[in-house]
């Protein structure tokens, strides 16, 4: 579990984090999502004790991690995947880091397997691919076993296969019950493997929810629902607080309520459905509506869409 309590950073006059309290719960993938520049490497920082806040607070397992003597036990991080001495093998740096963790050998050739690196572990790490740093970076994070694992944009410059292999990876590392938290801007990614987000525009948290939650949320998603008794289950579903639309004789377009909720209204009024199908914006979508007045670094283009008018 990582909390964190009203955390801000400043450098100079940029306020980099703004006020930011959130919570990654174990057994999930929560994923950190915001603009360019809105704060999250910094807040990724922060939860390793790599820089200080300027008010607040952030603890992993309910203590700062600089309170741990032997953090690699507690979390593994991937921050930036090509900090590696390039002369080294890849069994080498690991088991430099083991060594210095008091971490034994055995794990060293477990992390490697797990990677899928063994058969090129005695291979320069300079000569490494893209892929093939980040996958030495994940077993690095992995080493000592840690009940919390952090990744800043782990599929940056993967191929399809190794995309594949991080999500699978990550869900599984969940699965096991840890503490997953992951920042990338690839959405179509995001909505495959995260289970949570935690969204940030300009240092200051915009949304905490679960993915189905935070995209059912969004103005372009709505129910469709058929019925003979269409206007009984309009009154119905305007007296929960949901807006409803007549869209012809006998169907109507409901915001505001799930479609699980529309068909159990139904059902216990007695009216029979020719239809009930739910429409949801993408990820992308309600990620793009939600940001939109927050994004710093964009075209004029993109700008003139993003204006209110
Ligand atoms: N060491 C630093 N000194 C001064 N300003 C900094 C420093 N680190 C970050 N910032 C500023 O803090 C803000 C947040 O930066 P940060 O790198 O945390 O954003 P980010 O969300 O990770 O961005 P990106 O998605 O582009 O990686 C930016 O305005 C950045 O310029």
């Amino acid at each position: 579990m990582i909390e964190a309590i009203g955390l801000s950073k400043r450098y100079g006059d940029t306020v980099a984090v703004d006020d930011l309290s959130f919570t990654v719960p174990p057994g999930q993938v929560t994923g950190f999502l915001g603009p360019n520049g809105s704060g999250k490497s910094t807040t990724m920082r922060m939860i390793l004790g790599l820089d200080a806040p300027t008010t607040g607070s952030v603890t992993v397992g309910g203590r700062p991690y600089t309170g741990y003597r032997r953090p690699l036990f507690e979390v593994g991080a991937l921050l930036e995947a090509r900090a590696v001495h390039g002369g080294r093998s890849a069994r080498d740096h690991l088991r430099c880091l083991a060594l210095s963790n008091g971490i034994g050998r055995a794990r060293v050739e477990q992390v490697l397997d797990q990677v899928g690196l063994r058969a090129v572990a005695d291979r320069r790490v300079g000569g490494f691919s893209l892929g093939m740093g980040q996958r030495l970076g994940i077993a690095a994070a992995l080493l000592g076993d840690p009940p919390v694992l952090m990744f800043d944009e782990p599929v940056n410059g993967l191929d399809p296969e190794g995309v594949l292999w991080i999500r699978t990876l990550l869900r599984a590392l969940a699965a096991e019950g840890r503490t997953v938290f992951l920042s990338s801007h690839l959405m179509s990614e995001m909505a495959l493997t995260a289970d949570r987000l935690v969204v940030i525009g300009r240092g200051r948290l915009l949304a905490q929810t679960s993915v189905a939650d935070f995209v059912g949320s969004g103005t372009g998603s709505f129910v469709r629902v058929r019925t003979s008794g269409r206007d009984a289950l309009a009154a119905l579903l305007t007296a929960q607080g949901a807006s409803v639309v007549a869209e012809g004789p006998d169907t109507l377009k409901v915001t505001g309520v799930s479609g699980d909720a529309v068909g159990e209204l139904a059902r216990v009024n007695h009216l029979g459905l020719q239809e009930l199908s739910t429409h949801q914006v993408s990820l992308e979508e309600r990620y793009m509506e939600l940001t939109a007045q927050t994004v710093d670094y964009r075209t004029a283009d993109a700008a003139l869409a993003a204006a209110p008018n």
